[in-house]
C-alpha cells in the first residue's frame, strides 16, 4: 500500500486590496495573555467592550504559524479544485432534510435576490473527521484535517468561552462545560470559495452575495484572507467591511450565545458582498470553525450570572418554550437560503419563523 501523502498545490490568494474602503474597527485580542489570571482578566473586559459594541473582534497569537495556516488554505482548496463536479454531487450535504451541516453545499443552493442565486462552493466536515465519507483527493489529508478541529477546539474555541464566561461573572468553565469535543454537536470546519459573479447577477442583487444574517451557533472563527468582502452592520446602522490581517482570526459570536448570555451578547449581523474592483477577478477561499454547543443544550440564559441580575435579561422567549441547541440548529440549517421569506417590518428585511422565533434576514 501506498501511505505516502500527495503533494499540494500552493493556493495562491488575492493580493490585498488597496483600496479606501470603510473599514470597522475592531480590537485585536492576544490570546498568548490568556496563560495568566491577570491576562484573562484584562481580555474577558476587552472581549466585553467589543461585544457590547460591534460584535467581531480579531484573536492574534492563537498557537498557529503563517506556514500552519498556509497550508491549511492548501487542503481547503482541494475540496474545489481536485474534486470533479460529479464527484462532488456524490458527496453533497442534504442539509434541508436533515438540518445538519456536512459535505458539500453546491453552487446555486441558495436563493440570494430576484431569482438570483449564489456562485459559492463550501465543503462542511464535522470536527469527528471520520464520522462521513469524503471525496477522495482529500483522504490523504484526514489526520491534518482532524489536528486542525482539535486545534481550533482547544486552543482557540475554549480560551475564549473561559474568557465570554468571565465576562459575565460566571465560573470560567460554565460555556467549555457545554462544548465537549467528545459530545454530540454539530461544531464543523468549513471551507469556503466564492467564483466571481456575471454583472446581471450582481444588479439583481445589488452586489450582495450572502444577505445579512447571524450564525446560528456560539462562536465562529473565520481565518482572514486577503480578499474584502465581509461587511458587519455596525451600531450606527451603517455596514463597515472587515479589514484582512495576516495570521489572525475573526471572531463572532451567534444565536446560541445570545440565547445563554440572556441576549448580553449580541449576534451581529454581517453579509458578503462583491470585492473592491481590484479583487473582482479572484476566487476567495475561505477557511471557518463554527462552534455550536452539544446538541442536548436547553439554550436558556445564565441567569445567576451578577452581570445578568445587574443589566437584566432579555429572552427572546420564554425559558419553557426555549429550543434546544439541536432543535435551533436544525431549524435554521434546513431552512438557510431555501425557505420562502416573507417582507420584514424594518426596511431591506426579510423574515421567517423557525422554532416559533422570528429569524431576520438583511440585503
Ligand atoms: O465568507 C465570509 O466571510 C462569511 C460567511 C458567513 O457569514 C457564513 O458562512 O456564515
Ligand atoms: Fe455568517
Amino acid at each position: 500500500m501506498n501511505t505516502s501523502i500527495p503533494e499540494v498545490p500552493r493556493y495562491i490568494p488575492a493580493p490585498p486590496t488597496r483600496e479606501p474602503l470603510e473599514f470597522a474597527d475592531l480590537v485585536v485580542i492576544d490570546l498568548q495573555q490568556c496563560a495568566t489570571q491577570e491576562g484573562r482578566d484584562k481580555l474577558a473586559r476587552q472581549v466585553r467592550d467589543a461585544m457590547s459594541s460591534v460584535g467581531f473582534f480579531y484573536v492574534v497569537n492563537h498557537g498557529y504559524t503563517q506556514a500552519q495556516t498556509d497550508r491549511i488554505f492548501d487542503l481547503a482548496d482541494i475540496a474545489f479544485t481536485n474534486v470533479d463536479s460529479e464527484e462532488k454531487k456524490l458527496y453533497a450535504g442534504r442539509m434541508k432534510e436533515t438540518g445538519s451541516h456536512q459535505g458539500y453545499k453546491l453552487r446555486n443552493y441558495w436563493h440570494i435576490d430576484s431569482g438570483v442565486h449564489d456562485q459559492v462552493e463550501a465543503y462542511n466536515i464535522n470536527r469527528d473527521v471520520r464520522m462521513k465519507q469524503h471525496p477522495v483527493a482529500l483522504r490523504p489529508f484526514l489526520g491534518e484535517l482532524e489536528a486542525f478541529g482539535r486545534h481550533n477546539h482547544f486552543n482557540v474555541l475554549h480560551p475564549l468561552l473561559r474568557l465570554l464566561a468571565l465576562g459575565l461573572e460566571l465560573p470560567e468553565e460554565t460555556f467549555v462545560n457545554l462544548h465537549g469535543y467528545n459530545s454530540i454537536s454539530e461544531t464543523f470546519i468549513r471551507f469556503m470559495k466564492y467564483y466571481p459573479r456575471s454583472e446581471e447577477e450582481e444588479t439583481k442583487t445589488r452586489n450582495v452575495w450572502m444577505k445579512g444574517h447571524t450564525d446560528f451557533g456560539s462562536v465562529t472563527l473565520l481565518y482572514s484572507q486577503p480578499v474584502s468582502a465581509l461587511q458587519i452592520l455596525s451600531p450606527d446602522g451603517k455596514w463597515r467591511w472587515i479589514r484582512h490581517i495576516d495570521n489572525a482570526l475573526v471572531i463572532n459570536t451567534g444565536d446560541a450565545m445570545e440565547f445563554l448570555s440572556g441576549g448580553f451578547y449580541k449576534p451581529t449581523i454581517h453579509r458578503v458582498v462583491q470585492p473592491p474592483k481590484d479583487q473582482s477577478n479572484w476566487t476567495r477561499l475561505s477557511v471557518f470553525y463554527f462552534s455550536l454547543p452539544d446538541d442536548n443544550t436547553k439554550l436558556v440564559p445564565f441567569a445567576d450570572s451578577p452581570v445578568l441580575r445587574k443589566y437584566g435579561i432579555q429572552r427572546r422567549c420564554e425559558d419553557v418554550d426555549a429550543p434546544t441547541m439541536e432543535e435551533w440548529r436544525k431549524g435554521r440549517t434546513s431552512a438557510f437560503g431555501q425557505s420562502v421569506l416573507r417582507q420584514g417590518n424594518e426596511t431591506g428585511t426579510q423574515e421567517e419563523v423557525i422554532q416559533g422565533l422570528v429569524v431576520k434576514h438583511y440585503n
